[in-house]
């Protein structure tokens, strides 16, 4: 399990004809020092470089319904911690009874190796999350509140008021350690329940996230169902409250809007980007999501615009292969997707 089929061998030669076009990367060379997200800017305008934050071992493998074997989660992110990924979200710390494909969080924790410049945050909701992940060895945590009342029940069972004064409580224990905090919103662009969520309420929560020491906001449009337009509309209403260096985004590709929406936010100038291997992903209190934006596609774009990630395409797409092939199922990655159709042409 997890070998290069012979189907990506050859695609091998057809991503080196168009290596010289998209730095697609060469296995065999270290992808490049990677600078600080969005330091400078090209003439285009766009960030030199961009910060991908890989979700899939925790957002991709948290609805599937087969509970994934440990060490394959283990194996996955370690083959990820070999692409020049610079950061990778391993699991959460949440309650198995919600949860249930996250139930192995310490084991998975303990288990990966870990790769110099290789950040690996994991997900925490209380303090008892943030303890346990502490003991299980996490460097960095992440709180995910959200801008509708009606997911932050649903998702962690408390009004967004009570979710902040649980994440300030973590916040205040991190502060004292000195690990970083990451601030998920989620419904960004729209909630399963209410439907259309208002941009002033997004700049609102995510605002009380950095205040209480998030040193970044990722903006998650949970259910995939954001356009350009409405990215463009969140994006200006949260950037009057939060520096853009402090931004992220977190798409979703339910209406296939994912990329155009991740093009519109680094126009704007935000310079991180979350995706999941694969395309994997999904919420399990958000029926109907697809999975998250796939990082080979994030990638094939990014390069395709000139601009750096550090990370290396075919390397990825292995630690994809290895994946689907370990749940029995199909890439989500269109560029995956069509490297093995081309493969399979010539
Ligand atoms: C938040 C809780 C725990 C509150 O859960 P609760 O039921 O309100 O709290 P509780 O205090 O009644 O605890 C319930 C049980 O969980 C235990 N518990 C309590 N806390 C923890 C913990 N930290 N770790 C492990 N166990 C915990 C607790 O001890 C108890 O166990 P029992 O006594 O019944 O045996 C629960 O609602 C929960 O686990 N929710 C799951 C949330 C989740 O993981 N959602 C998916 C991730 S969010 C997402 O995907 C969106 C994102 C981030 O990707 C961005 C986007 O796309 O928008």
């Amino acid at each position: 399990m997890g070998t290069v089929p012979s189907a990506l061998k050859h695609c091998l030669s057809y991503q080196h004809l168009l290596k010289e076009q998209l730095w697609i990367g060469d296995p065999a060379v270290p992808p490049p020092a990677a600078p600080h997200p969005g330091q400078e800017s090209q003439a285009s305008g766009l960030p030199e470089y961009i910060k991908i934050v890989e979700v899939g071992p925790r957002d991709g493998l948290q609805n599937e319904k087969v509970i994934v074997p440990t060490d394959i989660k283990i194996e996955l992110i370690n083959r990820l911690s070999k692409t020049g990924l610079p950061a990778i979200e391993v699991t959460s710390f949440v309650s198995s009874k919600w949860v249930p494909q996250m139930a192995d969080h310490k084991e998975v924790m303990r288990g990966i190796e870990r790769h110099p410049g290789v950040q690996y945050p994991v997900l925490t909701p209380n303090l008892r999350g943030f303890h346990s992940a502490i003991a299980a060895g996490a460097t960095e945590v992440s709180v995910f509140g959200a801008a509708s009342e009606s997911f932050s029940k649903m998702n962690i069972n408390c009004s967004i008021e009570e979710s902040i004064e649980k994440f300030e409580e973590v916040a205040k224990s991190a502060r004292n350690m000195n690990i970083p905090v990451r601030g998920y919103v989620s419904c960004a662009l729209g909630c399963p329940y209410e439907g259309n969520i208002i941009p002033a309420k997004v700049a609102e929560v995510s605002k009380r996230l950095y205040s209480m020491g998030c040193y970044e906001i990722s903006l998650g449009d949970t259910i995939g169902v954001g356009t350009p337009g409405s990215m463009k509309r969140m994006l200006e209403a949260v950037m009057k409250e939060i520096p853009l260096s402090a931004l992220a985004v977190h798409c979703h590709d339910t209406y296939g809007q994912a990329l155009a929406n991740i093009l519109t936010a680094i126009q704007m100038g935000v310079a991180v980007v979350d995706s999941s291997v694969a395309g994997l992903g999904g919420c399990p209190y958000a029926k109907g999501a697809t999975g998250n934006v796939a990082t080979e596609d994030v990638i094939y774009m990014l390069h395709g615009l000139g601009i750096n990630t550090g990370v290396n395409l075919y390397t990825v797409m292995e630690a994809g292969n290895f994946i689907c092939t370990a749940l029995n199922k199909k890439t989500n990655s269109k560029v995956a997707q069509a490297s093995f159709n081309t493969a399979t042409i010539n």
